[in-house]
């Protein structure tokens, strides 16, 4: 753990099932390997997940099974730990490669800057030589200016301790908001080139496809067609990415997926027992011959030194191995290297991105289009032009905690190098309806790749209804009729049971057992794609024109919205609004208005 993480609290567990073949999953950690230093359910950092994969690895050892690790990519931008830095992931890049990652690749935030493109083709790739891959994605050589591949396209191994064939792919999803020096192939063209139709017809125990791609999103859908259209039994584990959410897939029932979440908050475990495999023992041998298909069993385990010791068996004093602890000694390090502690400000109250309803005085997006949008979108050449500023809910990232506002902080809330753009002196007639239309999408982004859900938080892809405080008092009293594990711990008295932590009460296709920690559940309300300030408008009517300004990442999308209206604009009427970025501009905010100490 860093120094000033808070201690993790206990809660009711479950046990984590062993298989012969187990896992655990990364994904989306988006660089907050130092951990949650605000919240103690997700205080480890990556120094103590080393620790505890390396203690895992000796347990599965002495089982005699195996143990891989997986991640599925968007490992940067997101928190100061890579943000931080000028350029960035200046210490971010060494941390990571300490842990032994068996099979990665590469999500959609790698790709979105050249810049980072490159470092992943330089850096990272060599890191993870020979286990990291890239199904569908190429790089182009700067010096030639032609594509080569990323990273190679699959890997073929055999487990070391049950002597296992896992034939293993690395896919991302079909995203088409990539810098120009990467070319992603869309799955469905992948999957009819040769060497993965070859790939597909080799005999294994286990076919492995990690990705940066939603479980029951088309791209599995049609990997899974592909591979089942040759095999039809051999087992297939799918790791998933990208929405940000803990979330388990039963395609057949020789075919499951798992996705671990997001930001190091959550681990996900995995493990697959009846597996084909050369190292068997005698009389499970035997067993296993009765046995008609493999049995896949999830944990989402939280990610605190409390479950770590929890789930080995070990304490404070035998968990922590030499490697975990220079590498949580390496974070912390570099986190002073980057002054991430540096304080601007003091938040009064928490700000919530979900957990609030927008819009409300709760609400971080509220937050954003009274208070912070209005005094930051400014350019004195057109000081007192009436302005419409749009930004998309999806450029903040997370929630505002009460208390110390610090670098760290601005990068986790706002990580991106969105600077605001404008297009001036469009007619308000047509500028007054962009918001609506961009927030209830309709047939002009349908038939586009423009669908409007890139706009909004990732979580929303796959929460597609608003989780009240209704809707939980229903589902508690659901469970209570079906007698669910967790209902008699909450009627439990003080005594017998501690206070439930707000967390993930995560219910999947596995069913609602999935989480590692019993929690209490927390609300989840849907907000709007994109958030709107009118600035310096008219004290009565409405003015003639505006300037429209907006983040510079929703550029397509008010292009297309304008000509749905009828106005002819094109890239050559945007011009820049701001030089400074959006992230920089809140920190000014932060100065100027909630500098007080905490
Ligand atoms: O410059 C950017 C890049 C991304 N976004 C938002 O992030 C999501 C994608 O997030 P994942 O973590 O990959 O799921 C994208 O849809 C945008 O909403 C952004 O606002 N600006």
């Amino acid at each position: 753990e860093q120094p000033s993480a808070p201690n993790p609290v206990a809660a009711p567990m479950r046990s984590l099932p062993w298989g012969d073949l187990n896992f655990l999953q990364t994904t989306d950690t988006h660089g907050w390997q130092a951990g949650h230093l605000q919240e103690a359910q997700y205080s480890a950092d990556w120094g103590d997940y080393i620790s505890f994969a390396e203690r895992m690895r000796e347990k599965a050892d002495t089982m005699g099974v195996d143990l891989l690790l997986v991640d599925t990519g968007d490992r940067i931008e997101g928190n100061g730990l890579y943000d931080g830095s000028t350029p960035k992931g200046e210490y971010f890049y060494d941390i990571m490669k300490e842990q032994h990652i068996d099979v990665i690749c590469t999500g959609n935030h790698e790709l979105y800057q050249a810049d980072a493109a490159a470092r992943e083709y330089d850096i990272t790739v060599p890191n993870f030589s020979g286990r990291y891959l890239a199904s569908n994605l190429d790089y182009i050589n700067p010096e030639t200016g032609k594509p080569v591949p990323m990273a190679q396209r699959y890997r073929k191994f055999t487990t070391k301790n049950r002597g296992i064939r896992v034939l293993a792919f690395g896919f991302l999803f079909d995203f088409t908001g990539n810098a120009n020096n990467t070319v992603v192939q869309p799955v469905e063209q992948t999957i009819k080139e040769d060497w993965f139709q070859e790939a597909i017809r080799e005999d294994v125990d286990l076919f492995l496809i990690i990705g940066h791609v939603t479980l029951r999103g088309p791209e599995y859908k049609a990997l899974y067609d592909a591979i089942r259209g040759q095999k039809w039994d051999t087992p297939i584990q799918f790791f998933g990415g990208h929405s940000h959410i803990r979330n388990y897939a039963k395609y057949d029932s020789n075919a499951h997926g798992l996705q671990a979440g997001r930001y190091m908050e959550t681990i996900g475990w995995m493990s697959i027992k009846g597996l084909g495999g050369s190292k068997k023992v005698e009389e499970e041998s035997r067993e296993l011959k009765t046995r008609s298909t493999p049995t896949f069993k999830r944990r989402y385990i939280d990610n605190n030194l409390f479950g770590y010791h929890y789930h080995t068996g070990l304490n404070d004093t035998t968990f922590p191995t030499e490697h975990g602890k220079n590498v949580s000694a390496m974070i912390n390090d570099a986190r002073k290297e980057l002054k991430l502690d540096h304080t601007f400000g003091c938040a009064p109250k928490d700000l919530w991105m979900s957990r609030a309803k927008y819009p409300s005085s709760d609400s971080l997006f509220s937050w954003l289009e009274k208070e912070v949008l209005p005094v930051v979108v400014v350019n004195e050449e057109r000081k007192g032009v009436p302005t419409l500023a749009l930004a998309n809910t999806g450029t903040l990232r997370f929630d505002v905690f009460k208390g110390a506002f610090t670098k760290d902080t601005t990068f986790i809330i706002s990580p991106f190098v969105s600077k605001f753009l404008v297009i001036k002196d469009v007619p308000y007639k047509s500028a007054k309806g962009i918001l609506d239309l961009l927030n209830n999408g309709g047939p002009v982004f349908e038939t586009s790749d423009f669908h409007t859900s890139q706009l909004a938080p990732p979580e929303q892809l796959s929460v597609l209804e608003d989780i009240t405080p209704a809707t939980l008092a229903q589902d508690h009293f659901d469970a209570f009729k079906s007698q669910q594990e967790q209902i008699p711990l909450i009627s439990r008295s003080e005594k017998d049971s501690p206070d439930l932590i707000p967390g993930y009460t995560t219910k999947d296709e596995g069913g609602s057992d999935g989480d590692d920690t019993i929690h209490s559940p927390i609300t989840f309300y849907r907000v709007p794609n994109c958030v709107q300030a009118p600035i310096s408008f008219p004290a009565e009517g409405d003015p003639e024109n505006v300037d429209l300004v907006f983040v510079d990442f929703i550029q397509p999308w008010i292009l297309m919205a304008l000509q749905f209206k009828g106005e002819k604009y094109g890239k050559q009427d945007v011009q820049s609004y701001t030089n400074s970025t959006l992230t920089e501009l809140l920190a000014g905010w932060i100065k100027d208005n909630w500098s007080h100490d905490c």
